[in-house]
């Protein structure tokens, strides 16, 4: 029988549904690393909310683990590249506790707008403080939504409803969403310069780390009050604190912040700070919804292999899951190389497949280079709200199939439309499943797309090669794999380079330095 942790506090729904589907369960929290480092040994699968931090050294001792399952949004407590090289499935729940978080947000801005919580510790002091406490109306006001996805989205329905005025920035919201919401698209300067109130909600990346950074608080609207219910780490908080010194920035709601538990921050105390202890997705309707998918999920993937929301592997159903598995890597492959070189330009995907691929089901393929393909962006994408949250950024999604074979046995193939028009890239699987790019716009290659790479295209001329290989070895990056191809002798060349460590925007600006060098992008698979 299966036998799962629950580590962190959980509705007690979530053990009646492991125990129901004949997992054995036990509940221990409030564990030290130690500790949990200690017994994870005995558990298939671990069931967590925020507080258990699952490192590379608790998946190093977690011999026996095939899943940890997060019964909430965010997976940043989890090395998800470590549970993936030890074959542990990650899952979350991305829905069941979006509501309340939006509500937990509002609040946050209501007890701003009024001063709440210390108007309370006042008059509870017998202060009668009427006169300290001239609060603002959010009638009319703006609101600057960073990050419209499902939580964002909630978030503005409801300031709409209290007659607010909501912009956004969300490099992927299409036009068409954004009408459909009632809200404005706007870029992220236009936000700061406009927004009377901030709200963040996007997963913290390293695109969105420090997105209000001391640069970009120094941008906001003078007395702009600002609510982070989202993650710690998308704040400056040393900044922060300084504008709130100063006066500009005339009141902050966190939930989160950079370290957690925050037993001491250098922000508290400081004025108009509003603090609560990252409780956005703490109520009861939620914590049943998240705890009982939670334990469905794993308890499905655990007794019959099923896999359902999960991070770092494609869904698919306990039959199908042998045959299709290594189809869908290579897909997600294929859309994550494509999303990160030519994404933000797509207005459509193409996803064939031919020879035999074209036997399989379709959808979980389609599904998988979705995934990757969107997964550039969130950190919450899955096989299952990918091809939702592709429609919603407006992409027009179509699934080709070819029975003949062409000059390989199965290939998939991903094309997509831009201003510049149709780009594809395609793959096949070796004899042993193994996936390999075979061909990137035009160009054949040879390519295991894994880890931290680099994309190259330049002009075929000789001494290139040598060139960038010293560049590479100056930076302290070490070549794993060097993939070649080219259009024509003397023509475009490309070349895919897998590196043991990223390479930085440092170091890819050397490399375009170079003489012949189109473009050098970092990959990440
Ligand atoms: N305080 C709490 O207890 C809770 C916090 N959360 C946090 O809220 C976050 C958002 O949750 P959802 O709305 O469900 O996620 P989501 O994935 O539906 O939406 C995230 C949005 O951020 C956007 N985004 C990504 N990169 C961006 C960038 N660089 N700039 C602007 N926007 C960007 C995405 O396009 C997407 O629309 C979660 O990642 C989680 O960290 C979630 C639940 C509870
Ligand atoms: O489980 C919690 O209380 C935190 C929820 C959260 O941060 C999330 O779902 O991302």
């Amino acid at each position: 029988m299966p036998k799962v942790l629950i580590s962190d506090q959980m509705d007690p729904k979530a053990a009646e549904v492991f125990r129901a589907a004949g997992v054995e369960v036990d509940e221990i929290t409030g564990l030290s690393k130690d500790e949990l480092k200690a017994i994870i040994g005995q558990y298939d699968g671990l069931a967590i909310r925020s507080a258990t931090k699952v490192t590379a050294d608790v998946l190093e001792a977690a011999t026996n683990l095939k899943v940890v399952g997060r019964a909430g949004i965010g997976v940043d407590n989890v090395d998800i590249p470590a549970a993936s090289a030890r074959g542990v499935v990650v899952m979350n729940t991305p829905f069941g506790n979006s509501i309340t978080t939006a509500e937990h947000a509002i609040a946050l801005m209501f007890a701003l707008a009024r001063e709440l919580p210390a108007a309370d510790a006042s008059t509870q002091a017998g202060k009668w403080e009427k006169n300290r406490f001239m609060g603002v109306e959010l009638t009319g006001k703006t609101l600057g939504l960073i990050g419209a996805g499902n939580i964002g989205s909630i978030v503005a329905d409801r300031a709409l409803g209290l007659k607010m005025k909501v912009i956004a920035y969300d490099p992927f919201l299409t036009a068409e969403r954004a009408v459909a919401l009632g809200i404005e698209k706007v870029e992220l300067d236009e936000l700061l310069a406009r927004a009377d109130f901030i709200t963040l909600h996007t997963p913290l990346t390293d695109q969105t780390r420090n997105i209000l950074s001391r640069d970009n608080l120094a941008k906001t609207k003078a007395g702009v009050r600002i609510i982070n219910c989202a993650r710690g780490g998308l704040i400056d908080e040393a900044a922060l604190k300084e504008q709130l010194e100063s006066g500009h920035v005339g009141g902050a709601a966190l939930d989160v912040f950079v370290e957690e538990p925050a037993k001491q921050n250098p922000l508290f105390g400081t004025p108009n700070l509003v603090a609560t202890p990252h409780l956005g997705a703490s109520t009861t309707e939620a914590q049943v919804n998240v705890a009982i998918q939670v334990a469905e999920q794993m308890s499905e993937f655990l007794t019959r292999g099923g896999v359902t929301n999960a991070l770092n592997m494609p869904s698919l159903s306990a039959e199908e899951a042998p045959k299709l598995k290594p189809y869908m890597a290579l897909a997600e492959k294929l859309g994550a190389i494509v999303s990160q070189l030519e994404g933000e330009k797509a207005s459509a995907i193409a996803i064939e497949v031919e020879g035999a691929a074209a036997q399989l089901n379709q959808k979980p393929i389609t599904g998988a280079v979705l995934a990757g393909f969107m997964g550039v962006y969130s950190q919450s994408v899955n096989m299952v709200n990918a091809p939702f949250l592709a429609k919603e950024r407006g992409l027009d999604v179509r699934e080709v199939r070819h029975d003949r074979e062409g000059d390989y046995h199965t290939l998939v193939r991903v094309t997509i439309t831009t201003p510049e028009g149709q780009k594809s890239v395609a793959g096949t699987l070796f004899a042993n499943a193994a996936p390999r790019l075979v061909e990137i716009f035009g160009i054949r290659v040879e390519a295991e797309l894994d880890g931290d790479m680099i994309y190259i295209v330049n002009e075929d001329a000789p001494g290139f090669i040598g060139r960038l290989g010293t560049l590479l070895g100056e930076s302290g990056i070490n070549i794993a794999t060097f993939n070649l191809g080219r259009r024509t002798a003397g023509g475009e060349a490309v070349a895919l380079i897998s590196v043991d460590s990223a390479v930085g925007q440092d170091a890819a600006g050397r490399i375009k330095a170079i003489a012949g060098v189109r473009t050098a992008t970092p990959l990440r698979f």
